[in-house]
């Protein structure tokens, strides 16, 4: 495979089976989009968003881009925007890991923290508020912009449905929606019987990139009409599931892939036998190392120990 620029090497990520994780009976495949140039799903997002704002208009060469971003899609933002000319401001948590900081340092990213105590929510609060008191900068707005499904639609989507024309139901973590409404749509296009599946974390646990929707904001890029159902997953789950992919399948993967298993692996009792389902895996486990999401121990002391600590 050959590309001209990072942009181009977005996507057609490998979707691989979990054969001692699947329950008897059932067949669970996980679309590993750590494979992504920057390491996460948010590469195909970031271009999106650009490419999409550049063909209306709305981004003119060397223009500032401004984004709330607790980390994959800052990362993700930089590369391309790097390799486009636009210079990037991110405003997020500053309660971020330092890789995720590091990361976009090196970028020659703008960072402005936002209160920890505030969440992911805060961010936005404050990008909101940048951009309104500047129309210099532009702001794609992953959570309001349609182009964030759309990348799924059509790219992540079809990229399943060539791997995997039998799957049955498709699990994804809730953080803009983006994923699960993108893919979800595409999926029911091609036959509606697909189920369609949301991690949500419980409400008050802080679940690296996922959102409670009962936490207050609703993101206007999610269209729950697509939802099978939202299941919820604490935080001690999704570390578990995380531990248990590296140790069982071979698969260093972030937290929030967990959380997703830890979904798919119930659902399967709702589906029937034979079914065949696909969970997204956002990212790798590298940025998570500091946290000591991985180191040895207990994992509800390492579970209680770094709770609280925002990790998107
Ligand atoms: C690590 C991680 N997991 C899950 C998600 C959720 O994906 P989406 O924003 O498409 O709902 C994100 C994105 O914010 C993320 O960074």
């Amino acid at each position: 495979m050959r590309f001209d620029d990072v942009s181009q090497a977005i996507g057609n990520t490998p979707l691989v089976g979990l054969p001692r994780l699947s329950p008897d009976g059932y067949r669970i495949y996980l679309k590993l989009e750590g494979h992504n140039p920057t390491g996460s799903v948010k590469d195909r997002v970031a271009k999106y968003l650009i490419e999409q704002a550049e063909r209306a208009g709305e981004l003119v060469p060397g223009q500032r881009v401004l984004e709330p971003t607790s980390g994959n899609t800052g990362i993700a933002l930089a590369a391309v925007c790097k390799v486009k000319g636009y210079p990037l401001t991110c405003v997020m948590p500053e309660n971020t890991s330092e890789e995720r900081r590091q990361l976009l340092t090196m970028f020659g990213v703008e960072l402005v923290f936002s209160p920890a105590s505030e969440g992911s929510n805060g961010s936005v609060r404050l990008a909101r508020e940048l951009a309104a008191a500047d129309p210099a900068l532009f702001m794609p707005f992953q959570y309001g912009n349609p182009a964030n499904a759309l990348a799924h639609y059509e790219t992540t989507a079809p990229e399943i449905l060539a791997d995997l024309p039998e799957v049955t139901a498709f699990v994804a973590g809730l953080g803009t929606g983006g994923t699960v409404t993108g893919v979800g749509r595409r999926l029911k296009r091609h036959d509606p019987d697909i189920k369609v599946f949301a991690a949500e974390p419980e409400y008050g646990d802080l679940v690296y990139g996922l959102r409670n929707l009962d936490e207050g904001y609703v993101p206007e890029v999610l269209d729950q009409s697509v939802l099978d159902s939202r299941i919820k997953v604490d935080s001690l789950k999704a570390l578990q599931y995380t531990r248990e992919l590296a140790e069982v399948e071979g698969i260093f993967a972030g937290v929030s892939t967990g959380a997703s298993l830890a979904v798919a692996v119930r659902v399967c009792k709702r589906l029937p036998a034979g079914s065949t389902v696909v969970a997204l895996s956002p990212d790798g486990g590298w940025k998570y190392l500091s946290t000591g999401a991985y180191a040895p121990g207990d994992v509800r002391e390492i579970a209680t120990r770094i709770s609280g600590t925002l990790w998107a």
